[in-house]
């Protein structure tokens, strides 16, 4: 997996890169600058072509300094060059000071104040106000000017913005202030590697395209890092070539009553698309007929209570249960959960399983470390109120508090692994170990909002488990199947579509 950094981390990486002599903070500004240069003539070749006019934002601290570096380069291309300084120059930092000045021996640096932002006065805006340094909300003549850009209407001015556009904190993707203003770019360039608020929140709508630049530093991997899940660096999937069914492992999927079969069925059918041997419907009296009429290769068994599901329990075959999806709120199904929870099995528990816990105080103490939470963020709310409302309160001061971090303390909390559902899924485990599905940027996966999807996504974590699968990688996989199926797709995709693309999307990624 490709991990993905905090300001802190980053820091810290170019930190131990100086110290040990292997580059200096001035090497480093130089290639973060010539890999901005870079990604604009890569992304838009027509600026290439000709001499252009530029606009150079630079802000007071290093990401001002590779704004100097960028402003130097495209004028050595031929480009009219105009580059406005926020604060003192006096009191840049060291590296920026130095590009500063071989900055000042080609060009004029005005104030902020006066920076063009009409449609028409640049091709090209450079928004090297603030990077990982971000502290605190745009205000005073940067806030005006991003607010006319915004109101500019400008088709034809690109703006790529310098590691991150400005306003958008790195740690959480979010925009700190109440105002929400922050620079919308079309172009990012990012260096050595993306931040965490490149995906998060609104941090991949405000980016426009990503790219990330090498500047030469090593990765050093660390178990804190954050991870971004890929299909290539998945555990492996396929099946042994000596296996039988019950090898492959036996999922329970409880279904709720008449009329209501819907979702169960459809966990049910991704259950058994990822690969379990068998999987079983769990059903009511009352919705047998139903069901036995919509299922083929699913298996069917009648509970009605805790002891069926007990009897069902008892046989150790069954190696993951599903619970939630269509289940229903009633006292019936919460003695069912607590019965299911009681048994320590690998556990789904989505939808209506996850407000019966939410909804009875001494639930939350029996989750463990076999469960797995699949909230959005409706339920997430339910589930952990407190810690969504410090996701929801408008940040003022940087690093803002995340979804990485929200799914961080509310797995510690459950003692389990929680999945929290978005285009930026988040998965953490109690341990703090996280990953983010980012269903974002090349990878966006826009009809996976529809309903039922979740129940499918429920079902491909169960199934995964069922066939041994830890919890964290189960939902890892489960989350990047549920994505990659709806890219397969593509448009008009309802959730009955989604787990019918797992032989194609295994068979992409080498599944046998
Ligand atoms: N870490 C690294 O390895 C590298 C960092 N580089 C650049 O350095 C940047 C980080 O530099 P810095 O740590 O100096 O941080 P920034 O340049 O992002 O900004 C920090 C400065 O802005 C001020 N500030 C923060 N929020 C403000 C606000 N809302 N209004 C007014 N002033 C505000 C701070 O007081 C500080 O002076 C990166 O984003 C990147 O562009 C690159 O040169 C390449 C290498
Ligand atoms: N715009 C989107 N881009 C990517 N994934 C999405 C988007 N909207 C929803 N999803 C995913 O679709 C699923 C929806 O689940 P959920 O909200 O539980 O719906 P339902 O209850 O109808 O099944 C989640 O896995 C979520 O991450
Ligand atoms: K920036």
């Amino acid at each position: 997996m490709t991990e993905i950094l905090t300001a802190a981390q980053m820091r810290a990486i170019e930190h131990i890169a100086i110290e040990s002599g292997e580059v200096t903070g001035l090497e480093l500004m130089e290639r973060a600058g010539k890999g901005v240069v870079d990604a604009v003539f890569m992304q838009w070749p027509e600026l290439s072509e000709t001499s252009r006019r530029a606009v150079v934002l630079c802000g007071p601290g290093n990401n001002g300094g590779d704004g100097f570096v960028i402003a130097r380069m495209l004028k050595a291309h031929g480009w009219d060059v105009r580059v406005y300084l926020l604060g003192d120059a006096s009191k840049l930092p060291p590296d920026a000071t130095t590009n500063f000045l071989r900055w000042q021996a080609l060009g004029d640096v005005e104030t902020i104040g006066d920076a063009p932002r009409l449609a028409g006065e640049a091709d090209l805006y450079v928004d090297a106000l603030f990077g990982t340094g971000l502290g605190r909300a745009l205000d005073g003549a940067v806030l005006d000017w991003v607010r006319d850009r915004a109101a500019a209407k400008d088709v034809g001015a690109k703006t790529v913005a310098v590691d991150i556009p400005s306003g958008l904190c790195s740690d959480s993707g979010r925009v700190l202030g109440a105002g929400a203003d922050v620079v919308s770019a079309q172009l990012t360039v990012s260096f050595h590697t993306a931040k965490i608020g490149h995906y998060l929140n609104v941090g991949s709508t405000t980016c426009g395209t990503l790219v990330v630049a090498d500047i030469g530093l090593t990765s050093q991997s660390h178990d804190g890092f954050v991870d971004i899940v890929e299909g290539a660096r998945l555990p492996s999937l396929s099946k042994s070539d000596h296996g039988h069914k019950f090898s492959n492992g036996h999922a329970l999927v409880l279904s709720g009553g008449a009329n209501r079969t819907g979702a169960a069925r459809l966990a049910a059918g991704g259950a058994l698309r990822v690969g379990a041997g068998l999987v079983t419907l769990g059903v009511p009296h009352e919705a047998r007929a139903e069901i036995a009429a919509q299922i083929t290769a699913v298996m069917m068994r009648e509970i009605d209570d805790v002891v069926a599901l007990d009897q069902m329990l008892d046989d150790p075959r069954v190696s993951a249960l599903c619970v939630g999806p269509g289940f229903g709120l009633g006292s019936t199904q919460a003695d069912m959960v607590r019965a299911i929870l009681a048994r320590k099995c690998a556990t789904v528990l989505d939808a209506d399983a996850l407000t019966l816990v939410a909804q009875m105080p001494d639930m939350i103490e029996r989750l463990h470390e076999r469960c797995v939470l699949t909230p959005h963020a409706g339920e997430f709310a339910r589930l952990f109120p407190d810690i969504a409302l410090a996701l929801e309160r408008a940040p003022t001061s940087g690093p803002a508090y995340s979804k990485v971090d929200a799914t961080r303390d509310a797995a510690a909390r459950a003692g389990c692994v929680v999945l929290f559902k978005g285009p930026d899924t988040v998965i953490a485990s109690p341990e703090g170990q996280c990953s983010v599905n980012a269903a974002v940027y090349a990878s966006a996966a826009p009809w996976l909002a529809t309903a039922g999807s979740g129940d499918v996504l429920a079902g491909f974590v169960t199934g995964l488990m069922a066939r041994g699968h830890a919890a964290k990688p189960a939902a890892e996989a489960g989350a990047w199947l549920h994505a990659e199926c709806a890219r397969v797709f593509g448009p008009g995709m309802i959730a009955e579509d989604i787990a019918e693309q797992v032989p194609a999307v295994f068979r992409a990624i080498g599944v046998r």
